[in-house]
């Protein structure tokens, strides 16, 4: 039955379930990943809601690979995700944000290999502000019964059987898709439940809202500077809270853009191909709109490292269309009356 027939309401396991059946050769076992992942929302939900309490907000004294502070709530949200996805079963190999190098969880038979930012928006952690989690699913290319190895890990995001996030916000959401439309549901927790609440969503094809560090103005290339010229002459809103994925998340459903290109401080952009653009651009062009590094589109990207950068411009698809043509000398660009 197709998906759509599905109303408001009904429960991510029902939801998964019904879209299992739209393929006849599926085993359960992506269903079964995509629980484990709802599993372990759930519970750091509940300890991102109690940090302040439980006295988990703050730094966890150490760094990670990409030099920074590690918090630590990413710390418990990096154990809380492998070890759901560990004891599901269904993935052999994890890359995250916060380990160096590949983790193997002993599943040798499992299928797939997860790619992983545990907690996006390390800064706002201590600040309530929404913050998130975000995943790329892939099928291992290698033989079975032995670990997963770094071409499972390297692969390009086109490649991606599922991606999603979840943001912690004023309401729990998991938005994800497997490559049949985007769905999102709402986490109600004192049912334990995420019950779809947005159906099949569509990012608006154009917006009035960007969404890009303004500090960073003078670091930017001259193309980047012009765009944002351009976005303020059309009086665009600007909104940025400095998650990503509570960005992203109101730009697919009002309309907009995010950008984080190149800066002199960080000559590769910021933000990490693997586990936070990948599984983004899949979601946004599901949604019908488009993400690019500003020159190729993010998911034909081929990964040489497990936590290589890019720039990143993702959104409405005619936003990140002009942006593009701005950036790339089209600097006269018409300005919407
Ligand atoms: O503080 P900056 O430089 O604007 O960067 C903010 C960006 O960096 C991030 O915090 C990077 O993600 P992490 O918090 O997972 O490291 C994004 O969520 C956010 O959009
Ligand atoms: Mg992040
Ligand atoms: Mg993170």
């Amino acid at each position: 039955m197709d998906a759509l027939a599905l109303p408001v309401g009904t429960t991510l396991d029902r939801f998964i379930m019904r879209k299992q059946e739209d393929f006849p050769f599926a085993s359960g076992e992506l269903s079964q990943l995509l629980r484990d992942i709802a599993l372990a929302a759930k519970i750091v939900n509940r300890e991102v809601n109690h940090a302040g309490l439980i006295n988990i907000g703050g730094a966890y004294g150490s760094q990670n690979v990409q030099g920074e502070e590690q918090q630590k709530l990413d710390v418990v949200a990096n154990v809380r995700f492998i070890r759901a996805l560990r004891n599901g079963g269904e993935v052999c190999t994890i890359i995250s944000e916060e380990e160096d190098d590949m983790i193997q969880t002993g599943n040798c038979h499992g299928k797939y290999v997860v790619a992983m930012d545990p907690l996006d928006g390390s800064s706002n952690i201590d600040v309530n502000v929404s913050i998130g989690t975000i995943f790329s699913v892939y099928r291992r290319k290698s033989a079975f019964d032995k670990d997963g190895d770094l071409l499972d890990c390297l692969q390009a995001g086109t490649e991606q059987v599922a991606a999603g996030y979840i943001i912690y916000g004023s309401s729990t959401m998991l938005v994800y898709t497997t490559g049949n439309g985007v769905n999102g549901f709402t986490y109600e927790p004192s049912l334990g439940e995420f019950f779809l609440s947005h159906q099949e969503i569509r990012i608006p094809e154009e917006g009035t809202i960007y969404s890009c560090n303004d500090g960073n103005y003078w670091q930017f290339n001259e193309g980047v500077r012009a765009y944002l010229d351009y976005c303020r002459k059309a009086g665009f809103t600007a909104r940025y809270t400095g998650s990503l994925v509570g960005d992203f998340h109101r730009n697919l459903l009002k309309g907009g853009i995010y950008l984080y290109p190149a800066t002199d401080k960080t000559p590769k952009g910021k933000l990490r191909l693997l586990y936070e653009c990948n599984a983004l651009a899949f979601v946004v062009e599901q949604a019908g709109g488009f993400a690019s590094d500003g020159k190729n589109r993010i998911v034909k990207i081929k990964p040489q490292e497990l936590h290589e950068r890019t720039p990143f411009i993702i959104g409405s698809r005619k936003m990140v269309e002009t942006a593009l043509h701005i950036m790339q000398e089209e600097k006269d660009w018409p300005v919407p009356a």
